[in-house]
């Protein structure tokens, strides 16, 4: 296992810690996920050692994916949970978080949502608007709780990645204006189910600079100075999650980097730091292990027809992303341009394009860093069952998901009378 990836060669053959792709490809089939416990358990500890002695909490983000055994996993490690919606709160109590390391964000809770997240008694509600917050107060009022609050705030700051995924700009629809904090604040105050005990943010995603993060954290600690002085006693400052990975030939910071960058910009202010990092923690963690189908030499293109597709792994035809894509049994001979494509029946379902590689028929590949927005963000587009999930620890595979029955995607629909 390197620095980069838990995923590497052993005589020509692909690795996934000591087990090879070859043989899970042939005890689960493919398409399937297969995941590095040691992985994550050294990125979660990466950043857990980088806090030192500043007092903190890293709530992962559960959307990156949202397998048990990851968020059993994670929790294990002593990780609390970054939540968006009921379906997340009731993957982490089933695999096992505490609810006391759990916060919720999402500018959409509904009702039901919040109703179970008070019940849970989780650790805090990241507000993102004002309408919000009076909603959270009369249900905690008829619940005869008190709901812990923190207000996630929009600083207008530009994150430099994909604008789908871009979440602090004054232009996004997540969080409350800078410029609207103090008056909500005062509000939130005064609100009797209501206890404010924080100040948040999140400013996108796959973010491959410190800067952004910087002047976030400046900008929340400004606001916080502010709201001192009108008595208000906050406890954590939550800068959200964010940091990006290597997919290509970006050098976004280390984990190590980017929290010492963090710790030291919020200094000796007496707060509890948390963090939301989601594909950070997961996404170097993982592939999709896929099998050439065809092979199709046109006069334009070469391509290579794979088992998995678009439903499976979105991020290629959604953002353009690129995942880089590796032979699971290197080969001799000379390679051909190939567009990596799934069955899908769009022209945007392709998993890489222009990628030299010497392939035949049956031929083994492995996406890389598929960890994070991979099954998370899966669908079952083409009646395609979602893939299995394996995870691997040393000498094992573990079946962590199995692939979807086919009739488990029609088993809720009704024939009308
Ligand atoms: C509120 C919130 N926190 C944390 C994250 C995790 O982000 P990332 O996976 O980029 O660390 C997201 C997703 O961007 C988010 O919306
Ligand atoms: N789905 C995005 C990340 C979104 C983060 C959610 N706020 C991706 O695959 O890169």
């Amino acid at each position: 296992m390197n620095d980069r990836t838990p995923f590497c060669y052993r005589q020509d053959q692909l690795f996934a810690e000591s087990v090879s792709l070859a043989d899970i490809a042939a005890e689960f089939g493919t398409p399937c996920y297969v995941y590095s416990r040691a992985a994550i358990t050294s990125a979660y500890q990466a950043f857990d050692h980088a806090f030192g002695n500043h007092d903190h909490l890293i709530c992962y983000a559960v959307k990156a994916n949202s397998n048990l055994a990851i968020l059993n996993l994670l929790a294990g490690l002593g990780s609390g949970f970054d939540i968006v919606s009921g379906g997340e709160l009731e993957r982490v109590l089933k695999a096992g978080g505490d609810p006391q390391k759990t916060v919720f964000s999402g500018v959409g809770k509904t009702c039901e949502e919040i109703q179970s997240a008070l019940a849970a008694n989780i650790f805090c509600f990241n507000v993102e608007s004002e309408m919000e917050l009076i909603v959270l107060n009369e249900i905690a009022g008829r619940m005869g709780k008190i709901a812990p609050v923190s207000l996630r705030i929009n600083p207008d700051v530009d994150a430099n990645t994909h604008p789908y995924i871009s979440t602090g700009l004054k232009e996004n629809k997540f969080g409350i204006p800078a410029t609207e904090a103090e008056r909500i604040y005062a509000l939130a105050k005064q609100l009797p189910h209501i206890q404010p005990k924080g100040l948040d943010c999140h400013i996108g995603s796959q973010l491959t600079e410190i800067a952004p993060f910087i002047e976030a954290a400046r900008k929340m600690l400004d606001l916080l100075a502010r709201l001192k002085t009108q008595g208000l006693a906050i406890d954590h400052l939550d800068l959200g999650g964010g940091l990006g990975i290597r997919y290509q030939q970006e050098s976004p910071p280390t984990i190590t980097e980017y929290v010492k960058a963090l710790s030291a910009t919020v200094g000796d202010t007496p707060l509890r730091l948390l963090i939301e990092p989601g594909r950070a923690l997961v996404g170097q963690a993982g592939l999709l292990l896929t099998q050439v189908q065809y092979l199709k030499h046109t006069p334009a293109r070469n391509f290579a027809i794979v088992d998995a597709a678009m439903n499976d792994l979105l991020r290629p035809a959604l953002y353009h992303a690129y995942h880089e894509i590796l032979p699971v049994a290197n080969r001799p001979g000379t390679s051909a341009s190939y567009q990596v494509v799934g069955p899908v029946c769009e022209t945007g379902d392709f998993l890489g394009q222009d990628r030299h590689l010497t392939l035949e028929q049956n031929d083994l590949l492995a996406i890389m860093s598929a960890g994070a927005y991979g099954m998370s963000m899966s669908s079952n587009y083409n009646t395609r069952p979602r893939v299995a999930e394996v995870m691997v620890d040393g000498h094992t595979a573990h079946l962590i998901r199995a692939r979807e029955p086919i009739e488990y995607l029609y088993a809720l629909e009704n024939l009308l009378p």
